[in-house]
């Protein structure tokens, strides 16, 4: 303590050492040794004064070594100050009272110098015996201190033989920070107890028992696997839970996840059970997740296990009796607004009705439980857009009344110059008021095929007897004059717009709870088939509930922002924060956008 409090900054005075000697004796150093001050030599940055074996480098500096010599001429000068052999002070008369510090200074010095000189500090290892027997196996003991924490290890027992074995070491958890335990290590003994024949429950009743340090006596593997996987980031395409998993080889060292969740795996030596940590992560310790291979083999038996569900009406519609395309047309204040007619919001409305097959609603991609099936982790990295580049697309999505096409038509108006909607197309013929180009892009319905044939349409569908449709090409002609394209787009039409060239970013439009609809849309209109409008109903509501809550069991993993439309001005501030994180944070996006694959 004393001298790591005299050590202070390298380079400073060692004050200390002569501050115990008192103001005579320092007065008198110079006298006797010639040395004015003592400095200790530069270093860059702090000591880490603790420890003997800077104490042991202390006493062998030079300077120390100067002191030394001196201490040896004052013996030869006046050796009856000195004890010859122990370098003892032995007088005390008054006579020297100027020179006790010194004596006492030199005294302390010299011991310390022999003590921490004579010792040596590397651990004392057992002689080794010269005669091994050829089958003796090299055992190691494990001490761990046992604290709230689980101790990240699972065991196994060989059905062949009994034995014991540590079956996987949790990342980052007690026993893999202690790098002391490692799967495959034999466990021979825990807290003095053999353990060989038993029950691992057994084993772990014995470890549960214990307190404090817990000793394990292990045979160690002798060929350990590598875990040379690069780092992984993974956006779950699927529930899970360990609990609910028959499979899974240790419950309590799983972790569930939801759809959605983003998950650094940090391990998957084993190859069918990886560990992961679930993102934003406090926890240093991971949990054992299904692999690839494993969740999509689940979810095909899952998939074959549930009765056939037809997709199911999101909303109900009377039929017949349409009134043509009217309010929805977009000219507001002298800008025109595309892509807000009726003909394209019913038609894209009515790809969710079951059987209508003339009036049906397609998109260029699978559906979204096909390609989870296929891709149960979908492999993401942080992506932030270079200022330099092209916006990224927004869509956005929700049950049908929820008020997507009022926040997107507000947005839009605010702000004409930076935000647009995508123009659609159609094979209807264009009224005398309409221009192609505008509200919509008139084309016949042999060129429609023929895009529908290339896969042109993000999302397209077929109503009385037309085609409607959003082309790809619409979009990026926005993307291009480096505005912000906003589109609204039924759910299953997502993977068509998750793509390396359009990287769209998903906005949930969420209803509020009945209660707050009942207060916030008094004087709203719900757009129907058979009236143009009307005012909502308490059934409509219901329905939309309903239609949130299967849309988010389906869609969920897809969304980048949830957002809940309750009252419309905070709303339409909210997706204007949401549209700027799109196009200035970092965020996880799919790996293939950044790294394109043959596939994407
Ligand atoms: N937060 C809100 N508060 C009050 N009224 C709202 C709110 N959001 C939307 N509305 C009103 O609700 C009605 C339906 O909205 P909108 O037409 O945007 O629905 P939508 O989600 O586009 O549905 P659809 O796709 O079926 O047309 C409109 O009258 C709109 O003005």
């Amino acid at each position: 303590a004393e001298l790591r409090g005299s050590l202070g900054q390298p380079g400073s005075r060692l004050d200390m050492p002569l501050s115990v000697l008192g103001r005579d004796a320092t007065a008198h150093l110079p006298r006797i040794t010639g040395i004015e001050r003592i400095t200790l030599p530069s270093r860059p940055g702090r000591y880490d004064i603790n420890g003997a074996e800077l104490l042991y480098s202390l006493l062998n500096a030079p300077w120390l070594q100067s002191l030394l010599k001196v201490s040896l001429d004052l013996e030869w000068r006046f050796p009856k100050l000195f004890c010859p052999r122990e370098h003892q002070i032995m007088v005390n008369s008054s006579e020297d009272q100027p020179w006790r510090g010194v004596r006492k200074l030199l005294q302390a010095l010299i011991s310390a110098h022999d003590t921490v000189a004579q010792k040596d500090y590397d651990p004392v290892l057992p002689p080794i015996p010269e005669h091994l027997p050829d089958d003796e196996e090299a055992m190691r003991i494990v001490c761990l201190v046992k604290n709230k924490q689980p101790l990240g290890a699972t065991i196994k027992r060989s059905d062949l033989t009994g034995e014991i074995f540590v079956a996987r070491v949790i990342h980052g958890g007690l026993a893999d920070r202690s790098g002391l335990l490692h799967a495959g290590d034999r466990i021979m003994e825990v807290n003095g107890y053999p353990v060989d024949g038993l029950e691992p429950e057994q084993v772990i009743e014995i470890l549960a028992r214990s307190h404090g340090t817990l000793m394990f006596k292990v045979v160690p593997i002798t060929d350990r696997p590598v875990n040379n996987h690069t780092m992984m980031y993974v956006r779950t395409m699927a529930d899970y839970s360990p609990q609910q998993d028959p499979a899974i080889p240790c419950a309590e060292a799983g972790m569930g996840f939801r759809k959605g969740d983003v998950l650094e795996i940090v391990d998957q030596t084993d190859a069918l059970w990886w560990q992961a940590k679930k993102l934003p992560s406090t926890s240093a310790c991971a949990g054992l997740i299904p692999s690839t291979n494993m969740l999509r083999r689940k979810q095909r038996e899952f998939w074959w296990s549930q009765p056939y569900q037809p997709h199911t009406c999101i909303k109900t519609y009377e039929e017949a009796f349409e009134s043509e395309e009217g309010e929805f047309g977009g000219n507001v204040d002298g800008i025109y607004l595309p892509g807000f007619r009726r003909s394209l919001r019913l038609c894209r409305r009515r790809s969710h009705s079951t059987g209508s097959s003339q009036q049906s609603c397609h998109t260029r991609c699978p559906s979204s439980c096909y390609s989870a099936l296929n891709n149960p982790y979908e492999e993401v990295v942080r992506y932030q857009r270079n200022p330099q580049d092209a916006h990224r697309l927004v869509a956005l999505v929700g049950p049908s009344g929820v008020g997507v096409n009022e926040l997107r038509r507000r947005l839009i108006q605010s702000n004409p110059g930076t935000f647009q909607g995508a123009v659609p197309h159609t094979t209807r013929a264009a009224k005398s008021c309409e221009e192609s180009g505008r509200e919509y892009h008139f084309i016949n319905r042999e060129l429609f095929e023929n895009m529908v044939y290339n896969n042109r349409f993000l999302e397209y569908g077929e109503y009385r007897g037309h085609y409607y449709g959003t082309s790809l090409d619409a979009v990026k002609d926005i993307l291009n004059s480096g505005r912000i394209c906003l589109i609204d787009i039924e759910p299953h039409a997502i993977q068509s717009v998750r793509t390396h060239e359009l990287k769209a970013y998903i906005i949930y439009v969420k209803p509020p709870t009945i209660d707050r609809m009942r207060t916030t849309r008094q004087n709203a209109q719900v757009t129907t088939n058979y009236y143009a409008t009307r005012p909502f109903k308490e059934e409509d509501f219901l329905e939309m509930e309903e239609a949130a809550r299967k849309l988010e069991s389906h869609y969920c993993q897809y969304f980048d922002y949830i957002m809940v439309n309750n009252e419309l001005q905070d709303s339409c501030v909210q997706l204007l924060t949401a549209m700027r994180k799109a196009q200035d944070e970092p965020q996880w996006v799919p790996a293939n956008w950044i790294r394109p694959t043959e596939e994407s």
